[in-house]
């Protein structure tokens, strides 16, 4: 298995209608305070959506409606990971994203046998308030030596800019939010990234 080096992160289909058709290859739909009845019609449609453009997408949080819409990737971070049910995620064929910001938490995502395992905030991010501040390049070098040939996705205040010295430092895959959504030509950002990890 091998994922797009690109990792868009977007919180609702009208990104992803506007975004598909540039070349994203790899999605994370990231939904928060949005009722279940309104999930369980959204989830299937950027599901559609994204099959429609040859692209992976994956649900962050929601794993029951990611199981029940038939999806092929999740995304779950340390507190998702208290709640959910993981046999019934693996019986479902999901293949699954895990968040990480320090050793015990690696430790806890690598015992899951992860499919992708997420290092952040690699640089401070404006998206979230976060206990970590930064994890700097360094870190990203120590999570790869960790993890071996599982890829290792850096997340956090990531740039065009940037996306360079994070591979450069282990990152087989690097993922961005308001680098392109607060973007004052986000069409023009995104074929950026594009640019710069294909
Ligand atoms: C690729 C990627 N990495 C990390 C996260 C964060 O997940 P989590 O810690 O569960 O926080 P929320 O995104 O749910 O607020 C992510 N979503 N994607
Ligand atoms: C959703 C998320 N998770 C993170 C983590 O470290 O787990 S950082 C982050 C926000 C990423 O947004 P931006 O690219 O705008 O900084
Ligand atoms: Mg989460």
């Amino acid at each position: 298995m091998s994922l797009d080096r690109f990792y868009p992160i977007f919180d609702g289909l009208p990104w992803l209608e506007r975004m598909l058709p540039l070349g994203v290859k790899l999605v994370q739909l990231r939904i928060k305070d949005t009722p279940e009845d309104a999930l369980r019609r959204i989830v299937p449609q950027a599901l559609a959506l994204c099959r429609a453009h040859g692209a992976t997408l994956v649900v962050n949080d929601h794993w029951r409606v990611a199981i029940d819409a038939g999806c092929d990737w999740l995304h779950l971070g340390q507190e998702d990971l208290d709640e959910a049910d993981l046999p019934a995620i693996r019986r479902a064929g999901l293949k699954l994203g895990v968040s990480t910001h320090d050793e015990a938490e690696l430790e806890r995502a690598l015992a899951l046998s992860p499919d992708y395992v997420a290092l952040g905030p690699v640089y401070p991010t404006i998206l979230k308030k976060m206990k970590w501040e930064r994890q700097g390049l360094e870190r990203v070098t120590e999570w790869k030596a960790r993890i071996g040939d599982l890829p290792l996705v850096a997340i956090g205040g990531m740039s065009v800019e940037r996306a360079a010295g994070a591979f450069a430092a282990g990152a087989d895959v690097v993922s961005a939010v308001t680098d392109i959504t607060l973007n004052a030509d986000p069409e023009a950002r995104l074929r950026a990234w594009i640019g710069a990890t294909r």
